[in-house]
């Protein structure tokens, strides 16, 4: 927790968790300058994990970093990172399918991307939900860029508190087989 960040350099590779104000837990992961990997622990789709999303990953000034994309489900994310502060402000807007049918949504994306595709034309986009919260960073890791076993098992109860005891990874940052 206590790397200090100036580039963006700085920034590709690390690992975070951390809870909004609403009290969503998320972890999320900058793979490399175009990809990012998340878990979702707490909220309206905890459970949802999702590798290798095309992101736009910016540095604004020294340490604060931006970064947004859009999603299959139609979800769209726009991230400002602090983590000098150990603070993110985070703004999800939701499309109305995802708000009335969450459970669609929880799951290893990756595996149903067809399914969002679907489900974004079946169901209604209007109104949107917007979610904007700031966040507390609860945990830094340098993972280093494009490392697949970062997000590449399911979320369970005790995931983050594992991950931030040293139980999750090993020295490498490869899983500790369990
Ligand atoms: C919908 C995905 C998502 C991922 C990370 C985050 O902080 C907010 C939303």
């Amino acid at each position: 927790m206590d790397k200090h960040f100036e580039t963006l350099d700085d920034f590709l590779g690390t690992h975070f968790i951390y809870t909004y104000d609403n009290g969503w837990e998320y972890e999320w992961y900058a793979k490399n300058d175009h990809t990012v990997d998340y878990r979702i622990h707490g909220g309206m789709v905890a459970g949802r994990w999702v590798a290798d999303q095309e992101a736009h990953i910016n540095l604004l000034t020294a340490g604060i970093y931006k970064i947004a994309w859009t999603e299959p489900t139609g979800t769209d994310v726009a991230l400002d990172f602090v983590p000098n502060e150990h603070k993110l402000n985070g703004t999800i807007f939701f499309p109305k399918w995802v708000q009335d049918h969450p459970e669609i949504t929880v799951t290893y994306q990756n595996d149903h991307i067809d399914l969002m595709e679907t489900s974004r034309e079946k169901y209604e986009t209007y109104p949107k939900m917007v979610v904007p919260e700031f966040a507390n960073i609860t945990y830094i890791g340098d993972a280093g860029q494009n490392n697949d076993q970062v997000i590449a098992a399911e979320p369970y109860e005790g995931m983050t508190d594992d991950i931030r005891n040293g139980k999750f990874y090993d020295d490498n940052y490869r899983m500790i087989k369990r």
